[in-house]
């Protein structure tokens, strides 16, 4: 005997019941016990005919919604020559509900007989159009229960008696049974509980030694996480019947937690199959799964409040939780999960924020006395939780998982409210914030099972660094598949608009886009991209020069956003600001990283901050830290004009985007500043005495374009300078120093045996002298200036904000 179960998203209409015939028919020779559910979405139309009776009102509208589907899938059914002879008597559900409203109150029993209703409705369809070779299995006849009228539970041996007495009587190929239904030891008709068809059948499979219990729903089987939120959730072949009620347990919605129990104890192999996949392996859960995985799967389970129960009376007091416990019990208030402090001091445990009241005046009644003498504290209760849990049997004596999980809720900035774990180590959960929880399995997700982590981009300035990053982002696709990154643009923004887009941004049609946004670029907008699409790691990257933009990271990082900044204005912003936006980094677990602030992709801060942290300290500095001055005196000594010279500089993308900033000598001014900070002076932008090429006094007010018009009155002074140095058999360098804690930028004068004699075309030369590398300096040199080699260095800060 096989037992098929299907539900309602199986039978929705007549189409998806013609194929839950073939299924059934599909049973090749063997005997089949089908439970089905009520056509989706009817049960929910008949709970609402029950409330809205209850409340005394008129319900005639949906009644006759309920009517008219009901008899288009009957007329639908008997057009194929199949009479319905089974139809249950609308006419006695209609009496029903008319003597709710007349009584304005719904019993138990009753509300059983309404909302059950749909699932005879289904069973009388498909036993007409089996015809002969399918019976109406009464599940009154069947399946005993105890309890309530709602929610009832199984009692298995008296069921396995009923079933083997009936199914004796009534010989037939294919047993067709109402799921969800039951019957008292009184004869009365009772529910399972909201879903319980799941349970009917397992119940029938473990009543009749069934040779497997198959569950046909929407989807091929149960996912290693939701497939409806996370998109790279794959289907897990094979669990144990504990990781199943784990992962049902807490919130896996494939399945009904009461489900496994039945099957496991009789060992009947349960399987998850797709009605509309039906060649498609399902999952199979059964004592048989042998699997190498540690962890199989992550469910959620929200809408959580936590109760917890602390004071002195609580010490080393037996039987305290005993009674916190019993009287939820009492109450039938279902604990989903329970922690307790090691000194006894509190006990605390969730429950579905539905049961929260009745759970308080529970305990404030059990505890009266012990609250009035002050031996117990006010309840505390944390509302709006959720319970994110890793299940898997392999996961036992496995260290570091826990570390790993709990690292991954870090990463998405998910604090722990609470965390249990069974001795078996199946499972293990933590209380989280419910706002985040699907932050903290998405996450989770990356981290356990595609090992890909994402890297969410959104890039504020696309001018030459900023196009140039795009390109290349585009160019390493491929490069970062291979090592399993996924790099996604999400956002681009110029000093006017701001493209958000939660599909990736294109990489060929970005800058239309952009041009068609109405808005630009606020913190508050993008953060409220990042919580819709649950993005993990958001990376906010500056490629502009924008002041009021170096004013704002303190707030990106605070609002949990990576920084990658070529923008040097925060960093040379007051020495108070540049350490708050180190520490607020270090508090928020977040990356502030620029490598291109000096050298531009030349690797100096990172090696510098390696070599102080590894206990060096600066002696002294001395260089060449503009790539446009670089180029820009090469080509003067070549015989160019300083406005020419600039022109070109310009040109080629080295200079600042006003190349003001560059002559002013403030550019340098600015790199110098940040080396001197990052080896511990606490220096602010004037203590950086300053040799200008051209003085700011030149030309005040004017735009660049005005600027560089006015540039050549300039070039005559400027060529005699270079004679003269010429005559002496020197050329000039645009050089920074720190010597003595004292910083300094000008001009210098260098003969041909100076290092620096050399350095031109837009390279940079740093030397370091340090307590570890003298007395010869640890020398970088390399173009220091450029949008590929800075979007580079970019793009390499990007990656590292992976790095943990
Ligand atoms: N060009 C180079 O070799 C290097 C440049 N850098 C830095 O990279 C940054 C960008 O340089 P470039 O690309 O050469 O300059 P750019 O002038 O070509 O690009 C800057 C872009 O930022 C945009 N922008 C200005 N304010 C903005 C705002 N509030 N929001 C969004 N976008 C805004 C501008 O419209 C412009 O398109 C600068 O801070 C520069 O100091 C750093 C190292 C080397
Ligand atoms: N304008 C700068 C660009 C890099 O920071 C330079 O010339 O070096």
């Amino acid at each position: 005997m096989r037992v098929l179960k299907f539900g309602g998203s199986s039978l929705a209409d007549f189409d998806c019941l013609k194929r839950v015939k073939q299924l059934i028919e599909s049973q090749a020779g063997e005997q089949a016990l089908v439970v089905l559910s009520a056509p989706g979405g009817m049960t929910d139309q008949l709970v609402e005919l029950a409330k809205l009776a209850e409340q005394g009102v008129d319900y005639s509208v949906q009644w006759q919604a309920l009517l008219n589907r009901a008899d288009s899938l009957k007329r639908e059914v008997e057009q194929l020559d199949s009479v319905v002879a089974h139809w249950p008597s609308f006419a006695e559900l209609s009496d029903k509900l008319a003597g709710v409203k007349l009584l304005k109150h719904c019993p138990e029993q009753v509300n059983a007989f309404v909302i059950s209703f749909g699932e005879r409705v289904s069973v009388a369809l498909m036993v007409a159009m089996l015809g002969q070779r399918a019976t109406y299995l009464e599940a009154t006849q069947c399946i005993e229960t105890q309890g309530g009228h709602l929610d009832a539970e199984v009692n298995l041996v008296a069921s396995e008696l009923r079933f083997s007495e009936v199914l004796k009587s009534q010989p037939a190929d294919f047993y067709i049974m109402p799921g969800f239904t039951g019957v008292n030891n009184q004869s009365e008709l009772t529910t399972l509980g909201r879903n319980g068809s799941d349970y009917s059948a397992a119940v029938a499979a473990a009543c009749l030694k069934a040779e497997v219990c198959q569950i046909w729903t929407d989807v091929d089987g149960v996912y290693n996480a939701d497939p409806r939120f996370i998109k790279k959730a794959s289907k897990v072949d094979s669990l144990s019947y504990k990781e199943a009620m784990e992962l049902s347990y807490f919130g896996a919605k494939v399945l009904h937690p009461k489900t496994i129990l039945p099957c496991a104890k009789v060992g009947v192999p349960c399987e998850i199959k797709n009605t509309h996949n039906p060649d498609v392996p399902g999952s199979v859960i059964s004592n048989e799964c042998q699997s190498d995985e540690t962890v199989k799967a992550i469910s959620s389970l929200e809408n959580l409040a936590m109760l917890t129960v602390s004071g002195p009376g609580m010490k080393g007091k037996v039987g305290m939780a005993a009674r916190v416990f019993s009287a939820l019990a009492n109450d039938n208030v279902s604990i989903v999960l329970i922690t307790q402090s090691s000194c006894e001091f509190s006990i605390s445990f969730c429950v579905h924020e539905e049961d929260l009241n009745l759970a308080l005046s529970a305990l404030e009644q059990a505890f009266e006395l012990e609250s009035q003498a002050g031996l117990i504290e006010p309840v505390q209760v944390q509302r709006e939780l959720a319970i994110v849990t890793l299940v898997g049997d392999n996961m036992k004596a496995h260290k570091g998982l826990a570390a790993k999980f709990f690292d991954s809720l870090a990463q998405a900035q998910v604090n722990i409210v609470a965390i249990a774990q069974d001795s078996t180590e199946s499972a293990i959960s933590a209380v989280v914030d419910g706002a985040l929880c699907n932050d903290a399995v998405k996450v989770c997700h990356e981290n356990f099972f595609t090992h890909v982590p994402s890297i969410d981009v959104f890039l504020l300035g696309c001018g030459l660094v900023g196009q140039e990053l795009v390109k290349q982002l585009e160019k390493q696709q491929d490069w970062l598949a291979q090592r399993n990154v996924k790099l996604n643009l999400y956002g681009v923004a110029n000093s006017r608009k701001l493209l958000l887009d939660a599909n990736g941004i294109e990489f060929g049609a970005w800058q239309d886009q952009l041009e068609q946004q109405t808005s630009g670029f606020e913190l508050a907008k993008v953060e409220q991209f990042v919580r819709e699409n649950h993005l993990i790691n958001p990376v906010l990257v500056d490629c502009s020069s924008s002041q009021q933009l170096a004013d704002q990271y303190y707030d990106f990082l605070d609002a949990g956003f990576h920084v990658v900044a070529a923008n040097k204005k925060a960093n040379t912003g007051s020495f108070k600001y540049y350490q708050s936006l180190k520490s607020a980094a270090q508090k928020r677990q977040r990356k502030f990283l620029y490598e291109t602030n000096v050298g531009a992709g030349l690797p100096v801060l990172d090696n510098l901050q390696l070599l102080f942290g590894a206990g060096d300290e600066l002696l002294s500095f001395n260089g060449i830290l503009s790539g446009s001055l670089s180029y820009m005196f090469g080509v003067l000594e070549d015989g160019l004009s300083l406005s020419e010279a600039t022109a070109k500089a310009k040109a080629n993308g080295f200079t600042e985007p006003d190349p003001r900033d560059d002559l002013s000598g403030t550019d340098v001014a600015r790199k110098l500043l940040i080396i001197a900070r990052e080896s511990g002076l606490e220096l602010e932008l004037s203590d950086i005495e300053v040799e200008a090429v051209v003085p700011e006094s030149f030309a005040p007010g004017t735009s660049v374009d005005e600027f560089m018009a006015k540039l050549p009155e300039l070039d005559a002074p400027f060529a005699d300078k270079i004679q003269s140095a010429a005559s002496e058999g020197k050329v000039l360098r645009y050089v920074g120093s720190i010597e003595n804690g004292k910083c300094k930028v000008g001009i210098e004068a260098v003969d041909k045996q100076h290092a620096l004699y050399d350095i031109r075309d837009g390279e940079n030369a740093l030397a370091i002298l340090s307590q570890y590398y003298q007395p010869r300096p640890f020398v970088i040199r390399g173009y220091g200036a450029g949008a590929e080699v800075t979007s580079a260095g970019v793009f390499a800060d990007i990656l590292k904000t992976q790095s943990r």
